[in-house]
């Protein structure tokens, strides 16, 4: 069998379980409730006809212990997502403004966010019980106008969900106008602007973008994101860290907004080879570093 002729999430699960022969991902044993934590590392044997790049054929024994390994993996975080969406949804609504303003105020203040000139960031949805990101957006919308010095004038880009295939485009907005409900009821950008041009697509754009402020459902203190499963931050984290690898760009800082009750203990956030771990926390304490480029950030 070859590579060609699968389907999409075949294909991603092939290279998924090819990435886990190499880099063995931790598995947690436990899932949100109850701590301690054990986490058991699995090791599957490396082997040469795996890799892809040189070969097409699959070792279907492997090939079938590593899809029942990340099948495990996909099925815990389905568990954590649900509880996490409950906790959410039973979060107590004056705690939840509370720590919206906080977060928000702390990521204004941050100096990382001053002084960044593009970044993508998420419309947050209030449906989804997401970190409210609207004080932040109008602040980095305002600073568009001629008028206003007080801050370093931000490109904006924000999601734009393509197909369900994970694929997703960050678009350059100007104004909270130019954004229109999805199916799924998240706003987003429609592809051409009001004047009928395409708008600008971060992947195509001659400037970096140095900051990226992400959702998630769940976070920890080592750097994982539990995202709403559908793959599409990732899979763009990904393509975006290996467009800036390619142009010599600095990379950008992966920084997540999170609820006390989104922080999680250490390592209980099942993770796969895919997932892209984030390098800072905003939490309503405040900032989280996690990476040494966080931590030099923040000084
Ligand atoms: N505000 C925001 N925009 C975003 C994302 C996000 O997480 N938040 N995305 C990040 O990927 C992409 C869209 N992906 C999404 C994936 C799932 C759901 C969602 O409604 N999930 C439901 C469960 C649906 C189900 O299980 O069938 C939920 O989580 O309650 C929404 C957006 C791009 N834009
Ligand atoms: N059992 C499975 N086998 C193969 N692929 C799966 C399985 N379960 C989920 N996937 C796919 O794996 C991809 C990544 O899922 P994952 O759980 O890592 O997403 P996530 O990190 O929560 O989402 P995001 O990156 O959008 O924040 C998704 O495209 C999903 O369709």
């Amino acid at each position: 069998m070859t590579i060609t002729g699968l389907t999409n999430r075949t294909r991603k699960l092939v290279v998924a379980a090819e990435r886990l022969m190499i880099h063995p991902c931790t598995l947690a044993t436990t899932t949100a409730s109850p701590p301690p934590v054990l986490t058991t590392r699995v090791l599957f044997p490396r082997s040469p006809s795996l890799n892809l790049r040189h070969s097409t054929t699959l070792n279907f024994t492997t090939m079938n212990t590593a899809a029942t390994h990340l099948d495990t993996i996909f099925n815990q975080k389905k568990i954590l997502r649900s509880k996490v969406r409950k906790d959410l949804k039973s979060m107590d609504p004056s705690l939840r403004s509370q720590e919206d303003d906080a977060i928000q105020s702390i990521v204004l203040e941050a100096p990382w966010f001053k002084s960044c000139k593009g970044l993508c960031a998420y419309i947050s949805c209030s449906a989804l019980r997401e970190v409210d990101t609207s004080k932040v957006l109008s602040e980095i919308l305002k600073n568009g106008d001629q008028d206003d010095h007080s801050q370093v004038s931000k490109k904006l880009y924000v999601p734009r969900v393509e197909d369900k295939n994970s694929h997703m485009r960050m678009l350059n907005i100007s104004r909270m106008n130019d954004l229109i409900a999805n199916s799924m009821d998240i706003l987003e950008p429609a592809p051409v602007d009001a004047e009928g041009n395409e708008r600008k697509d971060v992947m195509f754009a001659d400037e970096p973008v140095d900051l990226f402020l992400l959702p998630g459902l769940a976070f920890d203190k080592t750097g994982r994101r539990l995202g709403r499963g559908g793959g599409y931050y990732d899979t763009f984290l990904t393509k975006y860290q290996e467009l800036a690898k390619d142009r010599n760009w600095k990379r950008p800082l992966f920084v997540a907004l999170s609820y006390s009750l989104q922080l999680l203990d250490d390592n209980v956030i099942p993770v796969t080879p895919n997932d892209v771990l984030v390098d800072a926390l905003v939490t309503s304490s405040g900032v989280i570093p996690i990476s040494s480029a966080a931590r030099e950030m923040d000084s």
